[in-house]
């Protein structure tokens, strides 16, 4: 006979699971609620902090500026258990990552970059320390130095010629150029990495965009990290676990094969080559590389550089269709610097000032990763007079700076001009333009992801004209965001080319 306990059926279960989180995060909360001087910011309730104020048909980084607009350019809000700090300010962003910028180097423990990192051992979520050095110096002398961006020319240009073969076949039709732009650009970072031989190319691309669609979910975990029930039952957590799984099965195979086969053929080395002749001249040493820290660096190659440059070439050409003077312009520019050769290579890029200035402009109103990426900080520290806790995780809104009219004229426009005899670029020292970050964690493949951008967008001017489809206006282009790793188009950008024949 089944033995029946009144006491113990679900409901009683799950009213004594929810009572006993409470009661932990009441804890938790008066714990940490001491009186002192924190930056403005809204009211916080008891449990779920600030976290309604951010419950809107508004992206965070929209959210924070709104909120930024009353409480000031350094704004403290609580969201469940931690404690967080909103830049919105040129200013206060150096006071971050140039002043402050050792205690603010570090990266916050969260779930789902916890699990893609292979337990931040990789560049971007790993905390600041010796690790990361080592890693970064790879990253930076070996990686992505500029001669190396330079000996990846080749593959750059085949697939942007592919890719205007591609859009060449559909004349006259409507192309879907997000689905396009992003193959290009993951297939540029594949065979930079991997060179050409993976037989997981497809499978691997796929999975790389649903993991990265899903980091930049919210994930309740990590607002309440006492509360590890929050880990077990997330679903976005056992999502993560099962592409990184399939991710990892595939980053194997491809070390696997290159340590066999790639030895004799060292021209158009890989960085998967590259990372593998690191990894035997370490071998003895106290920090050997570890086949889990490549993998963990190439898919930060990845992460980090595919969504943000299909992006910028996305939202570049969003911004010309919706100004078409500025896109004659530009078109008219790269025309005249490649007729004479009668096809768009690297070498003349340079001479294309006013494509430049647009790319700029692309950025200061659509930076690819609007909040930066998080940074915590080490030790208690003051700012402005303001005490900012230990372990107070930072969100530097490059959106809201790049938006700014204290900064910039008519901010909300897009006008490359402002950027032609501008001295301001996004090398790190003007605050108020930094899409690439700033200081010790600024991004260190501003130079690759700079020529995936030039290059596409220098081709789609040269060889087409670009119409919208179903007789919509320039001026009706929906640009309405979404969130992700990158911020991209909610909707795919769709557009009929007519083939130009000079
Ligand atoms: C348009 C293109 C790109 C943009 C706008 C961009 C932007 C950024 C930003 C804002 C950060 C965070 C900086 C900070 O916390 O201060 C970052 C970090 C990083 N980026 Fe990029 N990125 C781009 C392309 C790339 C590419 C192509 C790669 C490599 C293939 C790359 C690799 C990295 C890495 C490894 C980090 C982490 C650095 C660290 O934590 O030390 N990025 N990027």
């Amino acid at each position: 006979m089944e033995f029946h306990n009144p006491f113990f059926n679900s409901t009683f279960i799950c009213s004594f699971l929810f009572l006993f989180v409470l009661l932990k995060i009441v804890k938790k909360w008066s714990c940490n609620n001491s009186s002192i001087n924190l930056p403005p910011g809204p009211w916080t309730l008891p449990i779920i902090g600030n976290m309604h104020q951010l419950i809107s048909n508004s992206l965070p980084h929209q959210c924070f500026k709104n909120l930024a607009d009353t409480y000031g350019p350094l704004m403290h809000l609580k969201l469940g258990e931690v404690s967080y700090l909103i830049v919105s300010s040129p200013s206060m962003a150096k006071e971050i990552m140039k002043t402050h910028d050792l205690n603010f180097c570090d990266r916050p423990n969260l779930l789902l970059s916890t699990i893609f990192s292979y337990n931040a051992i990789d560049i971007i979520f790993s905390p600041y320390g010796e690790h990361w050095r080592q890693l970064r110096k790879i990253c930076v002398l070996q990686l992505l130095s500029a001669k190396r961006v330079q000996s990846f020319r080749y593959i750059r240009e085949e697939e942007v010629s592919n890719l205007v073969k591609s859009i060449s076949a559909s004349e006259g039709s409507i192309v879907n150029l997000s689905h396009k732009i992003f193959l290009m650009t993951s297939g540029i970072t594949t065979r930079a990495a991997f060179g050409k031989r993976s037989k997981h190319q497809e499978a691997f691309k796929s999975a790389i965009k649903e993991i990265a669609s899903l980091l930049g979910e919210f994930c309740i975990a990590d607002v309440y990290p006492s509360v590890k029930m929050f880990q077990w039952v997330s679903r976005a957590k056992t999502k993560v676990e099962k592409l990184h799984k399939e991710i990892d099965m595939i980053l194997q195979d491809i070390i696997v094969d290159h340590k066999n086969i790639h030895k004799e053929e060292s021209k158009d080395e890989d960085l998967v080559d590259t990372l593998l002749k690191i990894q035997q001249e370490n071998d003895h040493s106290h920090n050997p590389l570890t086949d889990n820290n490549m993998k963990a660096i190439i898919l930060d190659m990845f992460g980090a550089g595919t969504e943000t440059s299909s992006g910028a070439v996305l939202w570049g050409i969003s911004e010309m269709v919706k100004n078409p003077k500025i896109m004659e312009k530009a078109q008219a520019e790269v025309r005249k610097v490649f007729d004479k050769k009668g096809y768009v290579d690297e070498t003349e890029l340079h001479q294309l000032i006013y494509l430049k200035s647009i790319i700029r402009e692309t950025l200061r109103l659509h930076p690819s990763v609007p909040l930066l990426v998080p940074r915590e900080s080490r030790e208690r520290c003051q700012i402005n007079g303001y005490e900012i806790p230990a372990k107070t995780r930072v969100a530097i809104n490059v959106w809201a700076i790049g938006r700014d009219e204290r900064y910039w004229a008519e901010a909300e426009s897009f006008k490359p001009e402002r950027f032609l005899n501008s001295t301001i670029d996004f090398k790190g020292t003007n605050f108020e333009y930094i899409p690439f970050g700033a200081g010790r964690r600024m991004c260190p493949g501003m130079a690759f992801g700079l020529s995936n951008i030039e290059l596409p967008l220098a081709q789609l001017l040269y060889h087409f004209d670009w119409k919208l489809p179903n007789g919509m206006k320039n001026e009706e282009l929906d640009m309405t965001e979404s969130f992700g790793m990158a911020i991209g188009r909610k909707h795919d950008l769709c557009l009929i080319p007519i083939t130009r024949r000079p």
